[in-house]
C-alpha cells in the first residue's frame, strides 16, 4: 500500500527559544555576539523582505508597500528571545545558483512530481521548520511542520489573508489582460482589499446551502449519465480504459459548468471530435493546469520573457475566459427575456450572481475562478478516493453496507437528509484526505514579522503548512500510518477515541480565504460514491500505484479498475 513511512517527531531539531539574553550576559564577549546576532539578524529580516517584496505586492491591489516603521512585535520578549531569521535550519543555497537548480531535471535532486516527498525529507532532515531561499525570482518559501504553529498563523492572519498561489494566473489577470478583469480580479491570485471585496460579492450565492440543496438534482443527473458511460467503456474483463482519469476529469468538467455557467457542456457524449467545443475545453483545461506546476516551481523565466509554454498558457486561458463569456452571456439574455412571473423555485448560482450584482462581468470572472480550481482539485481527489476505495475491499463493503441500509432501493433520487447520512461515506473521504491530501499543503504571505517556532520572520516571506505531512504525523494523529476512517466519526456511529489535532490535516485551508467551492466539492464527491458504491464493486487488480504530484497529488498510473454490478 502507498503509506507514507511513519514520521517521526524532531524534537531535537527544535531551537532554545527561551535562550535568553541574561543567560549570555555575564561576559563582554557575550554581550557582542548578542548584539552581532541582533545586527545579522536585522539584516537578514531586510534581506528576506526585499526578496520576498516582489512576489508579496498583489498587482490588484495598485499601492505601494507601506513605509517601512519598526513593527510593534519587535518590542516583545518573544521577539528578542528569538533565533534569527538565518539560523533556521534549511538546504544551503550555492552562489549565483541559490536554491533553483535543486528543482532542475538531471543536476537537480527534487523533481516536481516528487514535492511531496521533497517536504518529507525536507522535515526529516531538518526538524520542524525549514526555510528553502536561493529560489530565483520568488521569495524564500518556510515550511512549518508544526500543527500548533500551523493553527497560530492561521488564527493571525487578519482579514485579508494572503495565499502566495499562481503567479503565472496573477501576471495573466492583471498584466497580459488588464484590458479585462480592470480592478475585479476575482479571488484567485488576488489579495487585499480588491480580493476581500470580490469574495465578499460571491461569496454568500457560492456557499449557502439553498444553493447546495439547489444543484443535488442536477449533479445526480450528470453522475448517472458518466456511471452509464463508464458501463459502455468496460472491457471485455469489466475494466474501465487506462485513460480512466480522463473520464473523470470530463465528470468533474461537466458538473462544474453545471454550477458556473448554468450549462450542459456536452462532455460526457460519445465519440467527440477533436474540434468539438467540450473536447477543446477538456483539452485547454488538462493543459492550463498541468503545466502550472512546471510554470511556477521550475525556475520562472516566463516572468522575464514569453517562453513558448508561457505563450500556450496564455492562448489557452484566453479560450477559458471566452467559452464562460459565451455561456454567461446567453444566461444573462435567458434572464431579460423569460417572464419574472415563471420563474419558480430556488435561481441557480449564476442567476443569483447576476441578479445582485447587476454586473455580467463579476459573474463571468466568478466562473472562471470556479472553473480554473474546481476542475483538477476535484477530479484529482476522486481518483485517490476511487483508488483507495478498490485496494480496500473491507472499507468499501462498510461503505457500501451503508448505502444498502439507507437506499434499499438502488433507484432512490438522492436528498440532503440522506447525505447527511452517510457517515462512513464521509469518513472516508476524509481519511484520504489526510493520509493522502490531494493538495499537498496550503501557504501564506506573511504580512506581518512574526515569532515562529522561536524564530524572527520577517512579513513577505510565504509560510507553507505542508498538510500531507502533518496530517500522517504521529505527533498529531494517534496511529497515524493507519488507515482507520472511523477516527472521524462520532462514538454514537462508531467512532474509535483518539488524538486528531485541528490544524493537522486541513484539506480545504481555513479561514476567510478556506476554498470557496468546498461545499460543491463534498456534494460532487458524496454523490459519485453515493450512486458508485450502492451499484457497483470496485476493484483494482495490478500493480501498486505510487502518488506523485503533478499539481494535485495523486496515483499516479493507469486507473484499470473492475467495475462491477452488485
Ligand atoms: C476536493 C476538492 C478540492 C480541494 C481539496 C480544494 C482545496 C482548496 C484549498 C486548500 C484552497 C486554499 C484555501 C486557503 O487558502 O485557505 C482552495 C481555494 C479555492 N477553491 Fe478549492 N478545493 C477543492 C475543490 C474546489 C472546487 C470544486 C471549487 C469550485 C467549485 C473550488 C474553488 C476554490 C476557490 C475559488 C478557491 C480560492 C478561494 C479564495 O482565495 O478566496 N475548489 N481550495
Amino acid at each position: 500500500m502507498n503509506q507514507l513511512p511513519k514520521r517521526v517527531w524532531h524534537a531535537t531539531a527544535t531551537p532554545v527559544i527561551r535562550r535568553t539574553a541574561s543567560k549570555i550576559a555575564g561576559s563582554k564577549a557575550a554581550s557582542s555576539q548578542l548584539l552581532q546576532r541582533r545586527e545579522n539578524s536585522a539584516t537578514a529580516t531586510a534581506e528576506a523582505t526585499a526578496a520576498a517584496t516582489a512576489d508579496a505586492v498583489c498587482p490588484h491591489l495598485g499601492l505601494e508597500q507601506e513605509a517601512a516603521a519598526t513593527p510593534r512585535i519587535h518590542a516583545t520578549a518573544e521577539w528578542q528571545n528569538a533565533l534569527s531569521y538565518q539560523e533556521i535550519p534549511g538546504p544551503k543555497p550555492l552562489p549565483i545558483l541559490g536554491n533553483t537548480w535543486r528543482l532542475m531535471p538531471i543536476i537537480g535532486q527534487y523533481t516536481i512530481s516528487d514535492v511531496a516527498k521533497i517536504s518529507s525529507l525536507l522535515h526529516d532532515r531538518y526538524g520542524r521548520i525549514v526555510r528553502f531561499s536561493g529560489l530565483i525570482g520568488r521569495p524564500d518559501l518556510l515550511f512549518i511542520y508544526d500543527a500548533d504553529e500551523i493553527e497560530k498563523c492561521y488564527r493571525s492572519e487578519g482579514p485579508t489573508p494572503f495565499r502566495p498561489s499562481m503567479p503565472s494566473l496573477v501576471k495573466y489577470k492583471s498584466v497580459v489582460r488588464k484590458d479585462f478583469f480592470g480592478e475585479l480580479g476575482g479571488v484567485v491570485g488576488v489579495h487585499g482589499e480588491p480580493w476581500r471585496q470580490f469574495r465578499s460579492r460571491v461569496q454568500k450565492p457560492v456557499l449557502q446551502l439553498s444553493t447546495i440543496r439547489r444543484y443535488l438534482q442536477p449533479l445526480e443527473v450528470i453522475t448517472e449519465d458518466f456511471l452509464e458511460r463508464c458501463e459502455r467503456l468496460l472491457d471485455a474483463n469489466e475494466e474501465l480504459p487506462l485513460d480512466f482519469d480522463n473520464e473523470i476529469h470530463k465528470w468533474s468538467l461537466e458538473c462544474i459548468g453545471r454550477v458556473a455557467l448554468d450549462a450542459r457542456l456536452g462532455c460526457l457524449e460519445d465519440n467527440l471530435t477533436p474540434d468539438s467545443e467540450p473536447q477543446q475545453i477538456i483539452d485547454a483545461a488538462k493543459y492550463a493546469l498541468r503545466n502550472v506546476a512546471t510554470l511556477e516551481l521550475k525556475a520562472p523565466y516566463w516572468r522575464y520573457f514569453p517562453t513558448p509554454l508561457w505563450t500556450r498558457y496564455v492562448k489557452n486561458m484566453n479560450f477559458f475566459v471566452g467559452v464562460c463569456m459565451k455561456y454567461i452571456q446567453s444566461a444573462t439574455e435567458r434572464l431579460k427575456t423569460q417572464d419574472a412571473s415563471l420563474r419558480n423555485g430556488e435561481p441557480s448560482l449564476l442567476e443569483k450572481v447576476i441578479m445582485s450584482e447587476k454586473d455580467e462581468k463579476i459573474a463571468t470572472i466568478m466562473a472562471l475562478d470556479l472553473i480554473l480550481v474546481g476542475i483538477d482539485t476535484i477530479s484529482m481527489a476522486v481518483c485517490s478516493i476511487l483508488y483507495q476505495l478498490a485496494t480496500r475491499p473491507a472499507e468499501q463493503q462498510k461503505v457500501h453496507e451503508e448505502l444498502k441500509r439507507l437506499l434499499p432501493d438502488a433507484n432512490t433520487p438522492l436528498t440532503i437528509p440522506l447525505l447527511d447520512q452517510m457517515h462512513h461515506l464521509k469518513a472516508f473521504i476524509k481519511e484520504v484526505f489526510r493520509m493522502y491530501s490531494t493538495v499537498i499543503g496550503n501557504g501564506r504571505t506573511l504580512q506581518e514579522d512574526s515569532v515562529i517556532c522561536g524564530y524572527q520572520v520577517p512579513k513577505g516571506v510565504q509560510a507553507v503548512f505542508p498538510t500531507i505531512v502533518t496530517g500522517n504525523m504521529e505527533e498529531y494523529v494517534t496511529d497515524a500510518a493507519t488507515f482507520r476512517p472511523e477516527r472521524w466519526l462520532k462514538p454514537q456511529h462508531g467512532g474509535t477515541p483518539g488524538k486528531l489535532h485541528p490544524f493537522a490535516s486541513l484539506p480545504y485551508g481555513y479561514g476567510a480565504r478556506m476554498c470557496l467551492g468546498r461545499r460543491f466539492a463534498d456534494l460532487e464527491m458524496q454523490i459519485l460514491l453515493a450512486k458508485l458504491l450502492r451499484n457497483y464493486k470496485l476493484e483494482y487488480n495490478h500493480p501498486p500505484l505510487d502518488y506523485a504530484v503533478t499539481f494535485m497529488y495523486a496515483p499516479d498510473g493507469p486507473l484499470r479498475f473492475k467495475m462491477s454490478r452488485i
